[in-house]
């Protein structure tokens, strides 16, 4: 990319880059001995060290010029406004209602959406109470013992994040399983440990149009009623949380009995919505509300704090840096903590489906790179996978690593050894060791975060994942993108579906190119067709 493209933050900041290219960052500390605590942000339960960068205070001056070169406080207000941000579809992205103080209006124009939130969170609370409560009860009067969620992206991976991120050594109410794939194996293997007359399907999706979730609800309803339930059992054991409402009808699906939700929430920022009723009945609907209460605190937070104390933001700046000054293309998320397993996943959704975009707002072809890869895995796991290429590797690869303070396993030998490796990880990245051998040496200055939770309660968790919310909304902004739609998506589930009826069909493939054609004859040949 060309540099007279960039704007004047973006050049100054490419300019600082070149001056720091010697700087070590063992040497930054040396020269601060406050640096520890002066690079550090505390937000309740969550602590955020990001003091192992490639930063100084010249550095942190750039980062501010740029975001607010972007006009990022403005973006702000639009966005906790309910103005369209969501330019191209024309809506805002008014995730932060779902869990606002439900004394405060939060308006889109002249409508406060409060009332309505409220009224379906007090469905979610009777409903997800009465489930754990075993007075939800099957066709043959014994409680629900098994509630299968069915839906995918958005409408799967926060609520199975938050679902096995809670999760204590026993279920205190129903088991809780998900179905995402359109894979027969899974579906079966589901299916065979269940009893149709105690499990509760729940199909969550917000368009009720995803192919995927339609074909593993129709397996679901016909096991059902192959096993034995009748039709005018159904409304006891599926319930639909959808915007959708003449689909779920036509799906069979008691409309008014369904979950509502709204389009101003976007699939990938749902899980505080109705899509989170998995995370209610798991963990019952206290919880679910500490999780609101945890992502409340960081709206707040975000919303009021100056960039340089705010978390979102200076995440989100570090992130740009990396990418915009140096090269680095990826960004890994590594929990140390199992129960944090699906956050990378997760996180996939939120940053690469966000921001994972060619043109601006305007429509004009971006001047820097937009989304990194996210990606990732579990600590200490990844240590003897791929971290060596942190270690050693010649690319600079950018890291989250996320701990647990407290112990809530009361396994404290684990416990010290996840938390010893996650510091030392960190900190072996960063001085690294000089070695006469050069094969044994490890160069050091490789940048982290750390980013600490007292503990993994949902409060803490609500904080982290409006953490990263934020985060991309605050890239999104600098990059000039719309981080609230996903056009990328839709030509492949078009061609998806045309693919899917010629293969069962049998229709001419001449309009393909001939590696497609080849493949398709090839699944054919396999079905005998
Ligand atoms: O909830 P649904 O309408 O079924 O959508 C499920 C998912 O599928 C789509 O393809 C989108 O890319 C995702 O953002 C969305 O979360």
């Amino acid at each position: 990319m060309a540099p007279s493209s960039l704007s004047p933050a973006w050049q100054a900041l490419q300019a600082h880059a070149k001056t720091l290219t010697r700087i070590r960052l063992t040497d930054l500390f040396e020269q601060d001995h406050a640096r520890a605590d002066r690079f550090a942000l505390e937000l309740e339960g969550l602590f955020l060290d990001y003091s192992k960068n490639r930063l100084t205070n010249k550095t942190i001056d750039l980062l501010r010029a740029l975001a607010e070169e972007a006009q990022l406080a403005h973006w702000i207000e639009r966005l906790f406004a309910g103005e369209p941000v969501n330019g191209s579809e024309g809506r805002p992205a008014f995730h932060m209602a779902l869990r606002a103080d439900p004394a405060q209006p939060m308006r889109i124009g002249e409508v406060d959406v409060m009332p309505e939130v409220a009224a379906q969170l007090a469905r979610m609370e009777e409903f997800s109470e009465a489930l754990r409560g075993g007075r939800w009860t099957g066709y043959d009067g014994r409680p629900i013992a098994d509630l299968v969620s069915i839906g995918i992206g958005g409408s799967y991976l926060g609520p199975a994040l938050a679902v096995e991120a809670l999760a204590g050594p026993k279920p205190t109410g129903p088991r809780v399983h998900f179905l995402a794939n359109p894979d027969g194996g899974a579906v079966s293997r589901l299916l065979a440990g269940l009893d149709p007359a105690t499990t509760l399907f729940l199909v969550v999706s917000k368009s009720f149009t995803t192919a995927e979730t339609k074909l593993n609800a129709d397996a679901a309803r016909d096991w059902f009623l192959a096993q034995g339930g009748k039709r005018e059992d159904l409304p006891k054991h599926f319930r639909a949380v959808s915007t959708n409402r003449s689909a779920v009808a036509e799906f069979g699906l008691d409309a008014d009995a369904a979950f509502a939700m709204w389009d101003w929430v976007g699939g990938r920022y749902s899980l505080w919505s109705t899509v989170g009723l998995p995370i209610a009945v798991a963990h019952g609907f206290a919880a679910f509300r500490e999780l609101l209460a945890g992502a409340r605190a960081m709206d707040r937070h975000f919303r009021s704090a100056p960039i340089e104390r705010n978390m979102p933001a200076l995440l989100a700046l570090i992130g740009l840096w990396y990418n915009g000054c140096h090269g680095a293309e990826s960004h890994a998320i590594i929990p140390y903590d199992s129960a944090l397993g699906l956050l990378p996943a997760y996180l996939q959704q939120l940053v690469m489906e966000s921001n994972g975009k060619g043109v601006t707002r305007d429509g004009k072809a971006v001047t820097m790179p937009t989304s990194p890869v996210v990606w990732g895995g579990v600590g200490t796991e990844v240590q003897h996978a791929f971290l060596q290429a942190f270690h050693q590797g010649p690319r600079l690869l950018p890291v989250d690593f996320i701990g647990v303070a407290e112990d809530r396993h009361g396994r404290q030998a684990h416990h010290e050894m996840l938390l010893a490796n996650l510091i030392g990880q960190a900190e072996a990245l960063m001085g690294g060791s000089s070695q006469t051998d050069t094969q044994r040496t490890c160069p050091g200055n490789r940048p982290s975060n750390v980013i600490l939770m007292q503990r993994l309660d949902a409060r803490t968790l609500g904080q982290l994942l409006a953490l990263y919310e934020h985060k991309t909304f605050v890239e999104g902004v600098v990059w000039h993108i719309n981080s609230f739609d996903q056009w990328g998506v839709e030509l492949g589930k078009k061609l998806a579906s045309r693919v899917e009826a010629e293969i069962h069909y049998g229709d001419a493939l001449d309009h393909h190119d001939p590696s497609t054609a080849a493949l398709i004859r090839r699944v054919r040949n396999g079905r005998g067709v």
